[in-house]
């Protein structure tokens, strides 16, 4: 080894102390993150981490790059650079696919409900607690006491106890979205992503919906919603992040966040 290269400082890409701390705590660590399309920096830089067992909520403006970065955590879409790690650190996200990921423990719920309108739904959610939901001429066969326990804990969480024997196509729209909010906790993930949950709901059901997600949430599973209702922002109570032009433009309470100047001009005072 030369003497220039054994005075060369560490590589910029080692984390420093107080990184590799937040690192080792993070369920799911950011850093730097960028992506882009055709030139277009849809992620600038990002960076961002979640505690196991927090609820954050991301809002921000269209194009801010919500959409992207739940693409980038869920390997739909893989970063130019930056890390991406969860589970403190042992696993490298932007390494692995989407089935993999999920597998790991990360569910996604999308905007738009995707329920089997034609089966009951009670079905809908054994099928997705088998997690074989093309496997619909078995699903009928003998059940464990503690799937069924689970099933009725499930809908105990998702208000649709009373509505299990109903076709899913019959549930109004926010009870088909949280009939799949129960069929990606019957997969019992560490992390859930959730893409503006209460988007078409009716006032009460936006209200039931953010004390479910909190419910959810304490029962030991991390949530990260993305939402532009302010209303409900505000009912989950949580800390709260404003993404712009692919970065974090603030964070902390929503009162933190909706008093930031920035935040004020290019989202809220629109
Ligand atoms: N596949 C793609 N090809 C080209 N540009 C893309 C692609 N996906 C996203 N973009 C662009 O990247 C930017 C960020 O988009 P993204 O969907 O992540 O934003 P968003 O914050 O989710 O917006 P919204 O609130 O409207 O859903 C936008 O300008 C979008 O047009």
């Amino acid at each position: 080894m030369t003497d220039t290269a054994m005075l060369a400082p560490s590589t910029p890409s080692e984390p420093a102390p107080a990184e590799k701390k937040e690192l080792t705590e993070a369920l799911l660590y950011l850093d730097a993150v960028t992506v882009t399309f055709d030139g277009f920096r849809a992620l600038n830089a990002l960076s961002f981490t979640v505690d196991p067992g927090e609820m954050r909520a991301v809002i921000g403006p269209n194009g801010a790059g919500k959409t992207t970065m739940m693409d980038v955590i869920t390997g739909k879409t893989r970063p130019d650079r930056g890390d991406v790690f969860f589970n403190g650190g042992t696993t490298d996200l932007t390494k692995l696919d989407e089935t993999q990921i999920a597998t790991l423990g990360i569910g996604r719920k999308f905007q738009k409900p995707t329920v089997f309108e034609n089966h009951t739904v009670l079905d809908n959610l054994r099928l997705a607690l088998k997690g074989q939901r093309r496997a619909l001429p078995n699903i009928f066969h003998r059940e464990s006491a503690a799937a069924r326990e689970r099933i009725d804990e499930i809908f105990e969480t998702i208000r649709l106890t009373e509505h299990r024997e109903r076709l899913g196509g019959a549930l109004s729209h926010g009870q088909k979205q949280w009939l799949e909010i129960g069929m990606l906790l019957a997969q019992d993930p560490k992390l859930l992503l959730v893409d503006e949950p209460v988007a078409g709901m009716t006032d009460a059901e936006t209200a039931q919906t953010a004390e479910l997600l909190r419910e959810i949430n304490a029962n030991g599973h991390s949530v990260v919603v993305v939402e532009h209702d302010m209303t409900f922002v505000r009912d989950l109570g949580v800390r709260v992040m404003c993404l712009h032009e692919g970065s974090v433009l603030a964070e902390g309470t929503l009162d933190q966040v909706s008093a930031n100047e920035r935040v004020i001009e290019v989202y809220l005072g629109r």
